[in-house]
């Protein structure tokens, strides 16, 4: 029987990179079938998740690259060209699948344009990389759909909990479109708030439903691109 192809996916990340952890752990097991991690891009030099990709057994292919150092060194470019260097850096690992799990920097369309193939990138120091086919790319987020879109989600949440204007919250990975957390929701999971309940108590519950939702979500869309 032939061998199907490995999936692949890309995981840009911002800080702990627990949600990673659940991916690295799930790759190449029945709940992420014959897939693996083959780039983990953070924008923040400090952010534990890229430990844990070099700690990954094999360690994951890392990289960091951040908005304000960068036009720090390219003061003609812009923040939709920061957004194109990281396109770049995502689509030479030739995933099947971009996952942004916890990654705190909001994309422009050109990001989105160069990821779905319709503006092509020209690679300054390599052949052209052509994206022949669009990459998708999910987001999870700790709220409900149109709940509390952008960041400081769970913060929000609890507030608006106390304050009697919400009785649940929950989690979400959506596919990413130009408009923050409106991209149609691929999982979504509901996740109950206690009253009395401290938010850390709150928000230990909610991540433990984002590391299977993230896995859950991620399965479902490598399915739909690249079936084992
Ligand atoms: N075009 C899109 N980009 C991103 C999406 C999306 O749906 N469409 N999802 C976000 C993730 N996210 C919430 O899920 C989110 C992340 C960050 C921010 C934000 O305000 N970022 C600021 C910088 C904040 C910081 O550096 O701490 C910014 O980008 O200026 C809002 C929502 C990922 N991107
Ligand atoms: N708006 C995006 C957002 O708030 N994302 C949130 O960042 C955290 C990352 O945790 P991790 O680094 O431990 O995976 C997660 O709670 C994720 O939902």
């Amino acid at each position: 029987m032939t061998e199907s192809a490995q999936r692949r996916i890309a995981v840009l990340i911002s800080g702990s990179g627990s949600n990673l952890q659940a991916l690295i752990d799930a790759a190449n097991t029945p709940r992420l079938p014959n897939t693996h991690i083959v780039l983990v891009l953070s924008n923040r030099k400090a952010a534990y998740g890229l430990t844990r990709a070099a700690q990954a057994n094999p360690p994951i292919p890392t990289a960091y690259l951040a908005l304000q150092p960068y036009l720090k060194a390219n003061p003609d470019k812009t923040r939709p060209d920061y957004d194109a260097e990281v396109a770049r850096i995502v689509v030479r690992s030739k995933p099947d699948l971009v996952v942004l799990a916890g990654w705190m920097h909001i994309m422009s369309e050109r990001f989105l344009d160069i990821l779905s193939g319709h503006t092509p990138l020209e690679d300054t120091d390599e052949q052209q990389l052509k994206v022949t086919r669009p990459i998708p790319v999910i987001n999870l987020h700790p709220a409900l759909p149109g709940a509390f879109d952008g960041a400081n989600a769970i913060e929000r949440a609890y507030e608006a909990f106390q304050k009697g204007e919400i009785k649940t919250s929950g989690v979400m990975v959506h596919r990413v479109i130009r408009e923050v957390d409106r991209g149609d929701p691929v999982v979504v999971k509901e996740v109950e708030i206690r009253q009395g309940e401290p938010i850390e108590a709150f928000e230990e519950r909610l991540h433990r439903v984002e590391w299977e939702v993230i896995v859950q979500a991620t399965a479902q869309v490598l399915n739909e691109v690249s079936p084992v």
